[in-house]
């Protein structure tokens, strides 16, 4: 069962409720090596990358249970494995931030290096240079990290040349446990750096300033509050879905989100001719009037988010005129292009430029997600195409949605698994 194919031409009209945050969840989930204490998280989706990361904190003597539906009950362990296996993080990049955590709480870490994928290289310098810089010894032996300290960490100021949404929460984390102050400067202002920092401090940790330049996190001895946390709603779930609803002519509710995260895409989609409403928790996508051509260039937050680009271009494909993406944050990530072009779209690629002349049409064809977000493109693709869209490799967008197909066919689609 590893197609979704889509009939479509069917706008999407109705409500849909948006589950907790992929990237935060991940991140959470690293940071209960943190805690002395149970933890319960609600609001955790799931989906491939959080089933994965459960299993890896598992393996690492963690113990995890669901609750209920989203809500998920972590014992930590007073003793570790140190090492978080290969076979398990090669699936799933975002185990390089158990680094920080483990250092921080037990002095040694192992982590094998997740490697690139398939939208760019992804070194790991900004992380260990902030690691190191607290005090930690690292060395790289056959795709493993290792780290250990001497005594306890130790509260450093350090500087990202770039702000790495992942060093931010590696430093962060490993602060949290260090002797005195620590000062991450030009730090990743990504609502999931906040959500983190909101979870830090709910068992026990001092860290504020998260959501700006620069994160001031006190080291404590010990995180030691029996905590219970709501993740944050997943603004690039949300997002696609009002790409969908956009790209489509349709009407869609969105429920349980955080309109202010979802602002650099409403502004686009408002410039795009598509209207959009906030409301406290909820957004509304109405669509209809002829759409407008449009140029995004992706930035770190509060700038437009490269995990939307391409759902965005697959929008654009067929939107009369020319529109233009500026892939800023990853160097490889628009191989979902040539899969378009497979249903009919005109995208020229040059370095990190995309120039998209809409057609009047997509046609529905067989294609590959290679990706996450890629695979988030296709189906917006499938969804406005004439006419049947396979797409295979849908491993890849169970990593990040949730009963994509139900919440799609309650809005009115036809989307099933093969
Ligand atoms: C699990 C998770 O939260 N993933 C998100 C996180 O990934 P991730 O944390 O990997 O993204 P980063 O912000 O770290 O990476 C951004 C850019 O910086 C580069 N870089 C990063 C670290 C480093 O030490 N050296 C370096 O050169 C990367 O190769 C990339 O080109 O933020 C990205 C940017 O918003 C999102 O697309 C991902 O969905
Ligand atoms: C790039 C993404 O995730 P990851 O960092 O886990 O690969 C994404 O969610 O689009």
């Amino acid at each position: 069962m590893d197609k979704i194919v889509i009939t479509g031409g069917k706008p999407l009209r109705g409500r849909v409720k948006i589950s907790g945050a992929k990237n935060a969840s991940l991140a959470i989930l690293c940071a209960t090596i943190l805690s002395r204490e149970k933890i319960v998280l609600e609001n955790i989706p799931d989906i491939s990358d959080v089933r994965v990361m459960i299993e890896i904190i598992k393996s690492m003597g963690v113990t995890a249970s669901w609750e209920s539906a989203e809500t998920l009950k972590i014992v930590p362990s007073e003793r570790i494995n140190f090492e978080a296996p290969y076979h398990l993080v090669k699936k799933l990049r975002a185990s390089n931030l158990l680094l920080g955590p483990v250092l921080a709480r037990f002095g040694h870490a192992q982590v094998a290096l997740p490697g690139g994928c398939n939208i760019g290289v992804r070194p790991m310098d900004l992380h260990f240079k902030g690691l190191a810089g607290l005090g930690a010894e690292l060395t790289m032996e056959r795709g493993f990290v290792r780290g250990s300290v001497t005594g306890k960490l130790k509260g450093a100021r350090v500087y990202l040349d770039f702000p790495s949404v992942g060093a931010t929460e590696n430093i962060m984390m490993a602060a949290c446990l260090a002797e005195g102050q620590t000062l991450i400067e030009n730090a990743a202002k990504e609502p999931e750096i906040v959500d983190l920092a909101n979870f830090l401090n709910t068992i026990g940790a001092r860290v504020r300033g998260a959501g700006t330049d620069i994160i001031k996190i006190d080291g404590v001895p010990g995180l030691e509050i029996d905590g219970r946390y709501s993740v944050i709603p997943d603004r690039i779930e949300a997002g696609t879905f009002m790409v969908a609803a956009a790209a489509t002519g349709g009407d869609v509710i969105l429920e349980n989100l955080i309109p202010t995260h979802l602002e650099p895409l409403s502004a686009k989609l408002r410039e795009a001719n598509v209207d959009v409403y906030e409301e406290e928790d909820t957004l509304r996508v109405l669509a209809g009037k002829p759409l407008q051509p449009i140029d995004i260039k992706t930035m770190p937050y509060p700038g437009f988010p490269t995990d939307m680009q391409s759902q965005l271009m697959a929008m654009l494909s067929i939107v009369p005129g020319t529109s233009m993406i500026v892939e800023n944050i990853f160097e490889n990530r628009f191989m979902v292009a040539n899969e378009l072009k497979r249903m009919g779209a005109r995208i020229k690629i040059e370095g990190r430029m995309a120039v998209i002349e809409g057609v009047p049409a997509l046609h529905g064809a067989q294609v590959k997600a290679t990706d996450l977000r890629s695979g988030a493109a296709l189906i917006v693709a499938g969804l406005l195409a004439n006419g049947d869209t396979e797409i295979s490799n849908a491993v890849y967008i169970d990593r990040g949605y949730h009963n994509l197909e139900a919440k799609l066919n309650s809005l009115g689609a036809k989307v099933w698994r093969k």
